[in-house]
């Protein structure tokens, strides 16, 4: 039995299914995790939602921002934006089970000493904490009023978390932690312009996963392409896992029992 971790899928389908036929994977003996941003930019949304949700309990996945985005603009009031390829879900007879199945996934997962989110966690955030608030978050997206918060859940303040921060605003600093964090400041104030690579860092800021934590925690992380699945001078025990397949980079597996990598090429254009 193996455990595999995969990056962004972004609607690479044809690219998912080569990487899971590369490592034989068998949905009855191996597990998959998925780092979130099942959709979005690619041209299989619809195809990588079907394909990860018919493996049941085989695959565990948590929720990046593209995913948001779908949610956001499908139950939420948002509007797809001109490059989003997510009109094939919205149009499709399943949408409401798969919107219902996306909505219901947590923001992180942890399992013997291992923490998957999207984007990474505070350093100042231990694993019990984390699980904690990815189920405030999960228990939002669940309630009666999921559609109210999804109306409200999109900006960038406050972009600091606070243990004191509360309704709203508390859910939206966590989400935006847990899905769209990449350089903090000292402080834990997360920066939401910069989008490339180290050589993008704002005065004062530095990659989430350059500061040191009380732990020993293994992180596992998507979201940040531009990373090219490297993380320099991570001062903890991490693993970057989007290789920038939409971006035509690659599709990459971690096998988390051994440690060694897979990747497929990607079939989109390179950017
Ligand atoms: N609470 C909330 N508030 C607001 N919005 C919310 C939200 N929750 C969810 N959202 C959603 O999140 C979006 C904003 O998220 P952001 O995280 O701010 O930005 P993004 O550009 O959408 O990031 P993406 O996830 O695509 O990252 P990637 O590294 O692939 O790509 C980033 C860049 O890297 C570049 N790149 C890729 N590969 C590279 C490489 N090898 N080298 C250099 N650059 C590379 C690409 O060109 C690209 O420009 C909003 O549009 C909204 O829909």
């Amino acid at each position: 039995m193996s455990t595999y971790v995969i990056g962004d899928l972004h609607g690479c389908h044809a690219e998912f299914v080569s990487l899971l036929e590369q490592l034989s994977f068998n949905p009855a003996n191996d597990a998959l995790w998925l780092v979130g941003d099942l959709v979005n930019r690619g041209p299989g949304s619809l195809a990588c939602l079907q394909e990860v949700q018919a493996l049941g309990s085989a695959a565990r996945c948590v929720l990046g921002n593209h995913d948001f985005h779908l949610l956001v603009a499908a139950r939420g009031g948002g509007r797809l934006k001109k490059n989003d390829t997510l009109s094939d879900i919205l149009a499709t007879p399943q949408r409401e089970q798969l919107l219902d199945w996306l909505q219901s996934q947590p923001l992180a997962i942890y399992e013997n000493n291992t923490l998957m989110t999207h984007a990474g966690v505070l350093p100042t955030w231990r694993a019990d904490q984390a699980v904690s608030f990815s189920q405030e978050v999960q228990a939002a997206l669940l309630s009666e009023r999921a559609g109210e918060f999804l109306t409200q859940l999109f900006g960038n303040q406050p972009d600091q978390f606070r243990d004191d921060l509360e309704g709203v605003d508390r859910l939206r600093c966590l989400v935006n932690v847990f899905t769209r964090m990449r350089f903090i400041d000292a402080n834990g104030r997360l920066d939401f312009a910069a989008k490339e690579g180290l050589e993008s860092a704002p005065e004062g800021f530095a990659p989430w996963f350059q500061y040191p934590r009380a732990d020993a925690l293994q992180l596992l992380f998507g979201h940040w392409a531009a990373l090219e699945g490297c993380t320099p001078n991570a001062k903890i025990k991490v693993e970057a896992l989007d290789t920038g397949c939409v971006w035509g980079g690659s599709l990459t597996a971690l096998n988390l029992e051994s440690g060694e990598r897979t990747s497929v090429p990607s079939c989109q254009p390179r950017h």
